[in-house]
């Protein structure tokens, strides 16, 4: 007999990971991407971590900066066993404070806040943190400042109003920078960090998703088991297509996709879906036309946050429906519910929130695990979106699905206002398509994160072959943006946009205008409810 292949059930068991410490700053999470950037695989977690708790040994540490002030009552602390762990640690601002707070409490109220460039002078040309760096621009943000080396430390950098923003401890490797690298201001800071993660820490740079996808699939078969089945809700968007593939790859069939029509979704989606998923990459897939029961459980709604409840309320309850008609093979139950849950989602439910706030709890999809007591497979759960995109591809997923622009669960009912009809819906479908298609046909399809039409509850008086219309309103919005907290709109030629106008108005019956959305986010949202 063969002995079973050992499986490691968590990512870190693979990987050699670099631990970052949140002590709150709004850049966090970039130290994570940035080591990501360089193949080095990095996972954050709360500065109030025990070290004793942790499932895993890093290879280094990095503290992250922070809002308090380590000498005031009730500010932030480490668990200072990390100094016994005998790896190098990287304090960047407030964790650069935290190092010299505890090596002798050298820190105070500096004479004024510093926020913006500066430019770096490293005075030990010899130190490894900042090989090939000198002369360029680094990112400050701080008001408190080191007033004296901590005990052990030498200065290696500074700037003109920085006189220690660099230090070492060489010989126990132990770092601290009052600049933030994470942040591309930083010129250099990428390279700051790969010296740390890869010279110093040792870090063997192989977190590539090539690497990652043959685990993945063998940690979904062990958690799984031999004979288990398991469902997802999948929306053809990237992230439950990606994650499902992975499923399919782990277990065949035994895993059971439901692609739910809510009667909401884009011109011809539904098809386009089945072919991508079920007939492109061989999930055993099951599409319910729910459409009526949507249109009807949404009749005389026009309050925007009721109509997202109307939905999501009618999205559980198709979603169990059907979920318990599906039976395994050997007569048992469901055992896995699928979900796509992305680092992001991740990352805000375990960053350092203060002292007198609770950490917000992992939030969900549409609360199903509540209800239906399956336990949870999440494998994108350590993956940014772009990882996913870069993963999707090299599952072979069409280029098309991977780069789809995200479209929201509510789909085309958030973008009728007022009362959603069918009728309603199929106008706003219409101009979203010639919207979009106009868009692929200039090739700018990439370049733009995400646009739609949404159909106003507005008339307005037009002429057309002489004869007066009183039709409705068609507002286009098109943006660009990293992470979709924050947008700005696209700014398209005037020659593109009369096409589209002009298509619209002709092609789309119940459009008398249209117009182009010019806000960003904010103030305005993406989506107009
Ligand atoms: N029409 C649908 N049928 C089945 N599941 C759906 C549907 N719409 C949304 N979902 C579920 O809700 C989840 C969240 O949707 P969300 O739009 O955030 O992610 P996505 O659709 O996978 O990817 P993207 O962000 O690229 O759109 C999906 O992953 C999927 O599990
Ligand atoms: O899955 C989703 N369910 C929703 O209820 C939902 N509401 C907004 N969005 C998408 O989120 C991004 C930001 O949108 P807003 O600026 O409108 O909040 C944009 O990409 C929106 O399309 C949703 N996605
Ligand atoms: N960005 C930071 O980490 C700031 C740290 C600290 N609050 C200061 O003002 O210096
Ligand atoms: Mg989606």
């Amino acid at each position: 007999m063969t002995e079973p292949t050992k499986v490691a059930d968590d990512v870190t068991k693979v990987f050699d990971t670099i631990l970052v410490l949140d002590f709150g700053s709004q850049y966090s999470h970039l130290i994570v991407r940035r080591l990501r950037e360089i193949k080095v695989y990095a996972e954050m977690l709360p500065c109030t971590q025990k070290i004793s708790e942790l499932k895993f040994k890093p290879i280094g540490i990095i503290l992250s900066g922070g809002p308090y002030s380590v000498y005031e009552e009730g500010a932030p602390h480490v668990d200072p066993s990390i100094f016994d762990l005998n790896v190098p640690i990287l304090g960047i601002c407030y964790g650069m404070q935290e190092i010299a707070w505890i090596n002798g409490k050298g820190v105070s109220r500096g004479d004024k806040r510093e926020y913006g460039p500066a430019i770096l002078n490293v005075t030990d040309k010899e130190c490894p943190l900042f090989k090939g760096m000198d002369n360029s621009r680094v990112w400050m943000s701080h008001h408190d400042k080191l007033t004296e080396l901590p005990s052990g430390f030498k200065t290696v950098a500074t700037t003109s109003n920085s006189p220690y923003a660099g230090v070492s401890d060489e010989t126990k490797q132990i770092y601290g920078i009052q600049f933030h690298p994470e942040v591309t201001h930083t010129v250099q800071g990428k390279q700051l960090l790969q010296n740390f993660a890869v010279d110093i820490c040792k870090a063997p740079q192989n977190w590539t998703m090539e690497n990652f996808i043959e685990n993945a699939i063998e940690r979904i078969r062990a958690t799984v088991g031999p004979t288990a089945e398991a469902i997802g809700a999948v929306s053809g968007g990237v992230d439950s297509s990606v994650a499902a593939k992975l499923m399919r790859e782990a277990i065949g069939d035994r895993f059971h996709a439901i692609f739910v029509d809510n009667g909401l979704m884009r011109k011809d989606e539904a098809i386009q879906v089945k072919k991508a998923l079920d007939d492109g990459l061989g999930i055993n897939l099951v599409v319910v036309d729910a459409g009526d029961e949507f249109l009807t459980n949404l009749k005389g709604v026009t309050d925007p946050e009721k109509k997202r409840k109307v939905i999501g309320h009618t999205f559980i309850h198709v979603f169990e429906r059907v979920a318990n008609q599906i039976k395994p093979k050997d007569g048992s139950d469901v055992g896995f519910l699928l979900q796509g849950t992305l680092y992001p989602d991740v990352i805000e439910s375990i960053s350092f929130k203060g002292p007198s706030q609770t950490i917000k709890s992992h939030h969900n999809v549409g609360g199903l695990i509540d209800n239906m007591q399956l336990k949870l497979i999440e494998p994108l759960r350590e993956l940014f979106k772009d990882e996913v995109r870069h993963l999707g591809e090299l599952l072979g997923l069409p280029e098309e699905l991977v780069w789809r622009h995200p479209f929201p669960g509510p789909g085309i009912g958030i973008r009728v206002l007022g009362e959603v009809t069918p009728k309603q819906v199929q106008i706003a479908r219409e101009a979203d398509y010639i919207f979009i298609s106009e868009i692929r046909k200039a090739g700018l399809y990439r370049q733009i994160s995400q646009a739609f039409a949404c159909l106003l509850p507005v008339k307005s008086v037009g002429v057309m072959g002489d004869q007066r219309m009183y039709e409705q309103v068609i507002a286009l919005r098109a943006i660009e943006t990293v992470d979709f907290m924050t947008a700005d709109w696209f700014v398209f030629d005037a020659a593109f946009l009369k096409r589209v106008a002009s298509r619209i108005v002709n092609e789309v019956t119940g459009v008398s205008r249209v117009t182009y959305d010019i806000t960003s986010k904010p103030p305005a949202t993406v989506e107009w409810e």
